[in-house]
């Protein structure tokens, strides 16, 4: 649940969002576009200028839905070249403009298309903006039958790991949650966690950080650079 402040600085960082890359936007232009919330708000802005570009890349099935739904072309990432843009929200966000992704279990296609993209614009409102990573729950992609061992490993980096039942992501594979850690060092731990047979990735977006916050506030939206 979010709270009405909470929707309209979300709406404000999509229009921000939207204000920032339009110049960009141009014939034989494909972006990629993330998924939740704060990514919706940005897709159902950014229908308007679908005459502009030529389509987006899409992070989940959902995402394609309502781009689809707003007359924008959804892509094969394989039929395109690398993108020159990336919009996506956040769960939290720290200081170096490393994020947990996940808590609408997208991680995985949002990585690989985070990867593919010159530049990641991070769309936010302020209650993701974090000293340390760790307070929202870490989610890790697992295949199936892997699940219980992965958990297992988990425990032993100190994880508390919580199986979110009845999600399949769009890859087909399970969810677990990592609750009761803070991350002191948030690429190594992305690293570690992806080492775990089984694991598909983790919600860890530290070694392919955002490059621009564009973060809501109740007196408007802000705008850093990673430092
Ligand atoms: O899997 C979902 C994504 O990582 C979202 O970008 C993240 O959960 C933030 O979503 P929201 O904008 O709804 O807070």
């Amino acid at each position: 649940m979010t709270s009405r402040n909470q929707d309209e600085m979300k709406r404000a960082v999509a229009q921000a969002a939207l204000d920032e890359i339009r110049a960009q936007l141009a014939r034989d232009t494909v972006i990629g576009v993330g998924t939740g919330s704060t990514a919706n708000y940005f897709i159902d802005l950014l229908g308007d200028y679908r005459h502009h570009f030529d389509g987006a890349v899409a992070s989940s099935e959902e995402s394609a839905e309502r781009l689809r739904r707003n007359g924008i072309a959804v892509l094969d990432l394989n039929s395109v070249g690398p993108l020159p843009l990336y919009i996506d929200g956040a769960d939290e966000i720290d200081q170096g403009f490393a994020m947990i992704k996940g808590g609408g279990a997208a991680l995985t296609r949002e990585k690989i298309v985070a990867a593919c993209s010159e530049r990641f614009i991070c769309i936010a409102d302020r209650t993701k903006r974090v000293p340390r990573l760790g307070t929202f729950p870490l989610p890790v992609e697992v295949i199936p039958m892997a699940r219980s061992h992965v958990a297992r490993q988990t425990v032993q980096l100190g994880f508390d790991p919580v199986y979110r039942e009845g999600v399949l992501t769009d890859n087909g594979n399970q969810i677990l949650d990592l609750h009761s850690r803070m991350i002191e060092d948030p690429a190594a731990m992305e690293t570690r966690l992806n080492d775990i047979t089984g694991v598909v990735t983790n919600g860890l977006f530290a070694h392919r950080g955002a490059d621009i916050l564009l973060l809501g506030t109740e007196t408007g939206v802000e705008r850093h650079l990673r430092p």
